[in-house]
């Protein structure tokens, strides 16, 4: 039975900044399902690309893989020989869940779990990597030097999945889309206060681009084919081929 995400519920006199810790991790999946409209579906569909896109004797990456929901669907659509899937997430908390989680599904297919920052791994020999929902908590002077090197350690036809929460260039969208959303997590049974608190805590911690940004930057650092194959309200999947 998966836990239920209140974190957010009572009234906290100091809240402090969002973190990865025991807490979150005891509710991710209960908290990103109802948190991240189009999570499930974006998770169903990296299966279906790992199982076009990975290569034989290739490594797979799922960078900021939390629990491993990303690790798992690219497991289970996994067919190519000798491949390794290297999930990396720098909060031991989510680490240890993942695991546990990654353990209780039976796969050949080889995961490496890894505590690191991922601006700090190598990567290479790379069919596929994956930043689900990972790279807007990172230092956005940070965000194209990790990119440039993704694009480095991909083989040719290798794709990025990168899904993201975006801001809309047009400020009226951007409030609109905002709204959505926070209508959506009501509609999962959030209560205002705890949208509220969320969003004080993401504050300085989740800081989204345009979908506009990310395409330039993609470009950059030297992917060519690239656009949004997905888009809910202000969340959505970009898929960027080289
Ligand atoms: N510098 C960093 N280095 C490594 N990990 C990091 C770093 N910064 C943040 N993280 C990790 O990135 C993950 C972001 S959650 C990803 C969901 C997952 N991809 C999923 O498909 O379920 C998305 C969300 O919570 O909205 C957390 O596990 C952080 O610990
Ligand atoms: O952007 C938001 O308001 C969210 O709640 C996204 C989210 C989901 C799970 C952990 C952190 C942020």
């Amino acid at each position: 039975m998966q836990a239920k995400d209140h974190i957010f519920a009572a009234p906290i006199a100091e809240l402090g900044d969002f973190n990865f810790d025991q807490k979150v991790a005891e509710v991710f999946p209960d908290m990103i399902k109802r948190s991240v409209p189009g999570y499930s579906n974006i998770i169903a569909a990296i299966g279906m690309m790992t199982a076009r896109f990975a290569q034989p004797h290739t490594q797979l990456y799922d960078l900021g893989c939390s629990l491993g929901a990303a690790t798992q669907e690219m497991r289970r659509n996994l067919s190519q020989p000798g491949c390794t899937i290297v999930a990396v997430d720098n909060s031991p908390a989510m680490l240890e869940r993942a695991a546990s989680h990654l353990a209780s599904f039976k796969s050949d297919a080889v995961v490496e779990l890894t505590e690191a920052d991922i601006c700090e791994i190598a990567i290479e020999n790379a069919s596929i990597v994956v930043l689900n929902f990972t790279l807007q908590f990172i230092d956005p002077d940070k965000r194209k030097a990790l990119l440039s090197r993704i694009y480095q350690g991909l083989n040719p036809g290798g794709v990025l999945i990168l899904s993201e929460k975006f801001i809309s260039a047009n400020h009226t969208v951007n409030e609109l889309l905002i709204d959505l959303h926070h209508d959506f997590k009501r509609a999962n049974g959030y209560s205002e206060l705890e949208v509220s608190q969320k969003r004080t805590a993401l504050e300085n911690v989740l800081r989204p681009d345009t979908p506009e940004q990310h395409k330039a930057r993609l470009a950059e650092v030297g992917f060519s084919h690239v656009d949004m194959w997905f888009q809910c309200f202000n969340f959505g999947s970009m898929v960027a081929i080289k």
